[in-house]
């Protein structure tokens, strides 16, 4: 079954695109790596997908359903946002009382457990929490819904290493007991590579890749050689991005494994290569159809 699936998605801000033409199909069960620079369409594409915004263009349905305000649907979905905006003046406890009352689904064990381990005093106000304690406070209550899609922007920003380790392994678990589908925002690749197996990349409001990372990286590959065998290079390789150091040409190529000689090693790219390499080549897409070969 597919989780989020979008057609011809697209959202206007007054005479501005922030997400133009998007059509993306998320199967059930996967984590996903939503990356692309600051502006890039990335909120706008989690908010229409969440149901806060309405599409300017296209439709978006989760779980094969287009997306509705009834409470069956909304159920389904948790969203914590990049401002997580809290009550200020509730209290953890406050908080806690408040999802399980809303949330028929509470995991209230969950919930405490959870709140315990971080070592978050139940009885401090929101104000009082650190904006990385606040961020953990969302995030207990996003988890605590027991969600089939959980919608996260941005979910690490204000964690330290450890803290956001230990968010990844929360996530990787609620994937392994409960099959949930995680969408979540990211600027920082490394603390994505172990979790997510579904890259999307969005940039300049359009999406440029969306797949599984495994075969994503088993399509592409970088190869390296002195600059001046860059003519043996076949004409029509697909390059997605060059870049050339002191004597030295790398290229990320939609090639594979394939081999070129002598003079040049090929090795597949790793995620962040992979990432880095079309988001600095906008105009790149590894999505299948007459655009997706590059120059
Ligand atoms: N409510 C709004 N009104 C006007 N423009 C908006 C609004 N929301 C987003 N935009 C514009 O839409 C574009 C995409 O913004 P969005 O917040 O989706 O980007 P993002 O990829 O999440 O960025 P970041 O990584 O900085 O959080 C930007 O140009 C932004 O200025």
């Amino acid at each position: 079954m597919t989780a989020v699936e979008t057609v011809g998605l697209g959202r206007r801000f007054g005479r501005t695109w922030a997400l133009r033409d998007c059509g993306l199909s998320i199967p059930e069960g996967r984590v996903v790596a939503l990356v692309g620079p600051n502006g890039a369409g990335k909120t706008t594409l989690l908010n229409l997908v969440a149901g806060l915004i309405r599409p300017s263009a296209g439709s978006v349905s989760r779980f094969g359903e287009p997306i509705r305000d009834d409470t069956a649907s909304l159920r389904r979905v948790a969203y914590m946002a990049q401002d997580s905006a809290l009550y200020p003046t509730f209290t953890v406890t406050d908080l806690l009382t408040f999802g399980r009352r809303l949330n028929p689904g509470w995991d209230a064990e969950l919930a405490r457990d959870r709140l315990d381990r971080l070592g978050i005093p139940s009885r401090k106000r929101v104000r009082q929490l650190s904006g990385g304690q606040r961020a953990q406070a969302a995030l207990v209550l996003a988890l605590a819904k027991r969600p089939d899609l959980l919608l996260l922007d941005e979910p690490l920003a204000s964690l330290d290493p450890l803290a956001r380790h230990d968010v990844m392994a929360v996530l990787m678990e609620m994937v392994a007991l409960h099959g949930t589908t995680i969408i979540l925002s990211s600027h920082i690749i490394a603390d994505l590579v172990e979790t997510c197996d579904w890259l999307v990349a969005v940039n300049g409001g359009r999406i440029q890749i969306s797949g599984e990372i495994e075969e994503l990286l088993a399509g592409h590959a970088m190869v390296s050689g002195p600059r001046e065998a860059r003519t043996l290079l076949p004409d029509r390789l697909p390059v997605v991005t060059e870049t050339t150091s002191g004597r030295q040409a790398q290229l990320l190529t939609r090639t594979g494994a394939e081999t070129f000689g002598p003079a040049w090693s090929t090795r597949p790219p790793t995620l962040d290569e992979l990432v880095r390499g079309y988001l600095g080549t906008p105009e790149a897409t590894a999505l299948p159809g007459p655009t997706s070969v590059v120059r």
